[in-house]
């Protein structure tokens, strides 16, 4: 085995991300020691169970002591909480990442408590499912997938470039962005679709008429991708709405005029203009599978194992 990319890597948050991780770095040998530390007693003993690091920790201070690479996979709404409890324990040199799905927010909530002798590399891997919890995570989670950073200006480039060449062992493709486009870029392809799905849903099951059981009976294909997205972690997407407002909240805007304008072609019986837009659409989707971006449906859990959460 060639030698790991880090001596200890710490994991702050053991749910599908951090598991994902630790699986991976085990797989591939990325870490001498991986140190694991989470909120609830009981979610540590589930990582311990399954074997997923080498230490485990009540506390997120003591678990970053002897890190080299400290990687935070909570919701984004606990960042900067757990900066503040662990900025003070970090080694000099190591490197402080995360994985949250919004970034500016992170930013401001993490920076002020990472001292000045440890780099910070915020990330993001786009790269996900439906499920949550130490279970649901899988080594392959990564491959294939992009790992967005968004390193603050002035950042080390040789931390950069480490945490770069261990996104990229874990099969991802590294790419840098500004976080404000970022928020805004993951805005529209990845927190709409999801606020869609909940709304979509949320919607099948206010009307009488087509609740429960006739909406698990007949829902086509189509309505279950919006079930299998609504069915992501509450408190995850609860937090990406709130530390995303902004770039939402525009993108809400722009969907909605959108949508009014569909509505008005379809009161006003313009089959052309649904035509035209329907056309439109397809090309997107075939354009996405032409460039390998997309196999079939549902695209990010592919590799995923079926466990009971998912039922
Ligand atoms: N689920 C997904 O598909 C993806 C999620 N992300 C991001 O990754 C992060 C983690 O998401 P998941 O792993 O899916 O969530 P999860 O719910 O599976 O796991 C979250 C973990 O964080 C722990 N935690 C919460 N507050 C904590 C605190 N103050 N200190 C220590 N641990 C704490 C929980 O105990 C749990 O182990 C989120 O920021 C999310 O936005 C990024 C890409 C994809
Ligand atoms: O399950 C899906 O379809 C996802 O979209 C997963 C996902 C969720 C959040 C992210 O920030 C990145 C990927």
């Amino acid at each position: 085995m060639t030698k790991p990319l880090f001596e200890t890597v710490a994991l702050i948050g053991i749910g599908l991300i951090g598991s994902s991780l630790a699986r991976v770095i085990r797989a591939k040998g990325l870490a001498g020691e991986v140190a694991i530390a989470t909120r609830s007693a009981e979610t540590l003993e589930a990582a311990r169970a399954l074997g997923l690091g080498d230490s485990y920790f009540g506390s997120n201070a003591e678990a970053v002591a002897k890190a080299d690479l400290v990687i935070v996979s909570v919701p984004v709404g606990a960042s900067e909480a757990v900066a503040r409890e662990i900025g003070p324990h970090l080694k000099p040199g190591a490197i402080v990442t995360d994985v949250g799905s919004t970034k500016a927010s992170v930013v401001r909530q993490m920076q002020p408590h990472i001292p000045d002798t440890a780099h910070f590399v915020p990330g993001h891997p786009i790269a996900g499912t439906e499920q949550s919890g130490p279970q649901a995570g899988f080594a392959e989670l990564f491959e294939g997938r992009w790992c967005i950073l968004t390193p603050p200006a002035g950042t080390d480039a040789g931390a950069i470039a480490r945490l770069a060449e261990f996104w990229e062992a874990c099969g991802s493709t590294v790419e840098e962005m500004d976080p404000d486009h970022h928020d805004l870029v993951l805005a529209i392809v990845s927190h709409l679709p999801h606020i869609i799905a909940y709304n979509i849903v949320g919607t099948a099951d206010d009307l009488e008429a087509v609740t429960k059981s006739e909406v698990i009976k007949y829902s086509a294909s189509g309505f279950r991708d919006f079930t299998r997205l609504a069915a992501s972690d509450p408190v995850m997407w609860r937090d990406v709405c709130l530390h995303n407002k902004d770039a939402i909240l525009e993108m809400l805007a722009r969907f909605s005029e959108d949508l009014s304008s569909l509505q008005r072609a379809i009161r006003w019986g313009d089959g052309d203009k649904l035509f035209e837009l329907f056309t439109r659409t397809r090309g997107i989707r075939r354009s996405i599978v032409e460039a390998g971006q997309d196999t079939d449906a549902p695209n990010f859990g592919r590799n995923a194992p079926k466990t009971d959460a998912a039922e």
